[in-house]
């Protein structure tokens, strides 16, 4: 199988933990994408979702899911998301979409992260994939020359310009020992308006496409 189907049998599986009558939150990219197919499946079963993104609001709109405001939703019982990498302790980076504060703000509010990856996306440590940081525009400078003094490499996502506004600078060679600290430290430097770490808050459930079949760890 290639990596494709394998995010789409992960993305499927997912679909196992949509209840009846719920509002589901969704994340970002092309596995979230193959969960917003099978969702709108689904889409007389459930009340509608909570979407990460402009582009995911797109694509559920445009199967005739409701897409409803996070301030008009009290909880939501799961979230769903990919991810560019994930450990064995459930700690992620996301942000290879640019999505990754609303990502944060919409699972904060989830009771449990569903995370869907193929196999490749598991590491021992992360950080061969650049951490990407959202960033005032003001800011990128003082945030970048920051960012050099904690070991990183910041390069500017150039042409990128988030939902928010914002921009991402994607931050090459951190070792990233410790996700919780790091995850943390990143986020006090005035200007930062959240990173790609989402450690503090990891994955509940992962659903893993592999060659062997879909993993749930
Ligand atoms: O964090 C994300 C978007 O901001 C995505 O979940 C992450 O980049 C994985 O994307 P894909 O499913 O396309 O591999």
């Amino acid at each position: 199988m290639n990596q494709s189907e394998l995010k789409k049998a992960a993305a499927l599986a997912a679909l196992d933990y949509v209840e009846d009558d719920a509002i589901v939150g969704v994340g970002t990219g092309s596995t979230v994408g193959y969960f917003i197919e099978g969702l709108g499946k689904l889409r007389n079963k459930i009340q509608g979702a909570v979407s990460s993104s402009d582009d995911s609001t797109a694509k559920l709109k445009a199967l005739g899911i409701e897409v409803f405001e996070l301030n008009n939703v009290d909880s939501l019982d799961i979230y769903v998301d990919g991810a560019d990498e994930i450990t064995p302790h459930k700690h992620m980076i996301k942000g290879g979409g640019a999505a990754l504060t609303r990502e944060k703000i919409v699972s904060a509010v989830a009771k449990r992260f569903i995370c869907i990856v193929d196999a490749s996306k598991q590491v021992d440590v992360l950080g061969e994939f650049p951490l990407p940081v959202e960033v005032i525009p003001m800011a990128r400078s003082y945030v970048a020359r920051e960012l050099v003094k904690l070991g990183g490499d910041p390069v500017w996502r150039q042409g990128v310009v988030t939902d928010n506004g914002n921009i991402i600078l994607d931050v090459h060679n951190f070792k990233i020992l410790d996700p919780v600290s790091m995850e943390r430290d990143i986020n006090q430097i005035p200007g930062v308006v959240t990173n790609g770490l989402f450690a503090k808050r990891g994955a509940d459930v992962v659903l893993v496409g592999t060659e062997q079949g879909v993993r749930t760890l």
